[in-house]
């Protein structure tokens, strides 16, 4: 209830110590920080969701106590140097939420960084959810940010190669965490660490057997431009490599598993760390890219077609002769009806049955997804959520696949295509730079050149 929050968060949630004896109060009990565990892993969620608010808005920073401090560094501006740092030393130490030591204290303890990381993932479906506005609840969520960032700096974690003989456990969460393209069985899994394969994951001394973010790679000869040819059943090669077929490393699948690191870009510095082991182990190598799902765009255009259908522009969309091929494998008369049924083509994926129909929509959907993953944005950047992803990590857009992913989830998604984000190494942190600053996506010739396609046909 009510009252035991308030009670046990008075109890354990000291208060912060004056500046004057901020070091040199002595830690509070350990008990204090097992005591908010164990109650905190008693609540179900409606009640964490109380006691979390709770603990963000009344034990959080002083506020009086701030604009007090911001007014005598105001009133100090004319004193002398030392004053006015010391004065602004005094505001740094106000705004510490009288929870932060607690949660530092917590981090120390059996489980406890663990714990903090699942709170963390509570914090931030609070806050998506929308379950409630309190704006302290924000805040709380930032001092849990910056505090795991720390903790889990590159720094601090440990690259571990994950093969046929790493722990069963390890191995059992590999296939457990895998979120691209689902691991089927012990084969299956066999192949994805075997020969020509690589699987890499970060783990933090203080989460034992605990795979943070798991990159998966294959060694190619060239780009690899769909993905059966790497996840298909095949009999496990039990041969080594052969070192003149690999010339290139292809991230086909990256997952994160701790949703309470999110933002804290462990998957970045884990693509980034791979590229180095696979230089020291392959020196000739040069070509590192991803083998990305398109995960939304099916769902985009139809809805796109919908809109058009309403404004009565589906000449914008696909050309005449284009237009007449749809017509004609589904019998519908020109204009809003062609455009229906064609909606209804892609949200079937009906259209992959047709050797014609596939034939005569490959441009218009190559040029479609160019101007879905190239232009269409979310507060500026690229609206597709793993495009943003490697975007951000500086990696350039480089080549859209047809017929890259044929599994019905494929088809469904994205209508079968794939892309390659390639990472140019002497490129990558000035892409990064470009495109988090002036929002620029760096692009190959062939992906602007579907986007200028779509731009004329559709005269945006
Ligand atoms: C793509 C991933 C690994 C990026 O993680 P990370 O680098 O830690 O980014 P962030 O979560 O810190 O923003 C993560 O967003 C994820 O697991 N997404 C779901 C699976 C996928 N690959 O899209």
């Amino acid at each position: 209830g009510v009252t035991g929050m308030e009670e046990i968060l008075a109890r354990v949630v000291a208060p912060l110590p004056t500046y004057e004896t901020r070091d040199k109060s002595p830690p509070p009990p350990e008990s204090n920080s097992l005591e908010f565990m164990h109650f905190y892993g008693s609540l179900d969620k409606e009640d964490k969701l109380g006691f979390l608010t709770k603990l963000s808005q009344d034990f959080g920073v002083d506020h009086t106590g701030v604009s007090e401090l911001a007014l005598r560094l105001l009133d100090a501006q004319l004193r002398d140097l030392v004053t006015i740092l010391q004065i602004e030393d005094r505001l740094r130490y106000g705004l510490t939420p009288r929870y932060k030591q607690l949660l530092n204290h917590i981090s120390r303890a059996e489980g406890g960084v663990k714990f903090l990381v699942d709170l963390r993932a509570d914090v931030i479906e609070i806050i998506s959810s929308k379950a409630c506005e309190a704006p302290h609840i924000r805040d709380l969520n930032g001092t849990l940010k910056s505090l795991l960032s720390e903790w889990f700096s590159v720094g601090l974690l440990r690259l571990e190669r994950i093969t046929w003989q790493s722990p069963c456990e390890i191995l059992q969460r590999i296939s457990q965490y895998e979120a691209v393209h689902p691991i089927r069985n012990w084969t299956d899994l066999k192949r994805r660490v075997g020969p020509y394969r690589r699987c890499y994951a970060f783990t933090h001394a203080a989460m034992p057997g605990e795979p943070l973010v798991v990159l998966h790679v294959a060694l190619t000869e060239d780009i690899s431009d769909n993905i059966q040819s790497i996840v298909r059943e095949l009999a496990a090669l039990d041969f080594e490599e052969d070192v003149n077929k690999i010339n290139a490393a292809i991230f086909y699948s990256i997952s994160s598993t701790q949703a309470g690191l999110q933002g804290v870009e462990l998957g970045n510095y884990l693509i980034k760390r791979v590229v180095r082991e696979l230089q020291s182990e392959f020196p000739h190598m040069a070509q590192f890219s991803s083998l990305s799902p398109i995960p939304g765009f099916s769902s985009w255009l139809q809805g796109l077609l919908s809109q058009y259908k309403k404004e009565g522009r589906g000449s914008d969309l696909l050309s005449e002769q284009e237009w007449k091929e749809v017509e004609q494998a589904t019998d519908s008369a020109p204009g809003s009806a062609a455009i229906e049924a064609l909606r209804k083509l892609i949200a079937t994926s009906e259209w992959m049955r047709s050797e014609r129909l596939t034939r005569a929509l490959e441009p218009a959907l190559m040029r479609l997804c160019a101007w879905y993953l190239y232009g269409e944005k979310r507060r500026g950047y690229a609206l597709n959520p793993v495009a943003n992803f490697h975007l951000q990590n500086g990696a350039s857009m480089w080549r859209l696949n047809w017929s890259a992913d044929t599994s019905p989830r494929g088809v469904a998604n994205s209508c079968g295509i794939m892309v390659n984000y390639r990472y140019f190494l002497n490129e990558t942190s000035k892409n990064s730079a470009l495109y988090l600053q002036n929002k620029d996506i760096a692009a190959s010739e062939q992906v602007l050149g579907l986007v200028s396609q779509f731009q004329k046909s559709s005269k945006l």
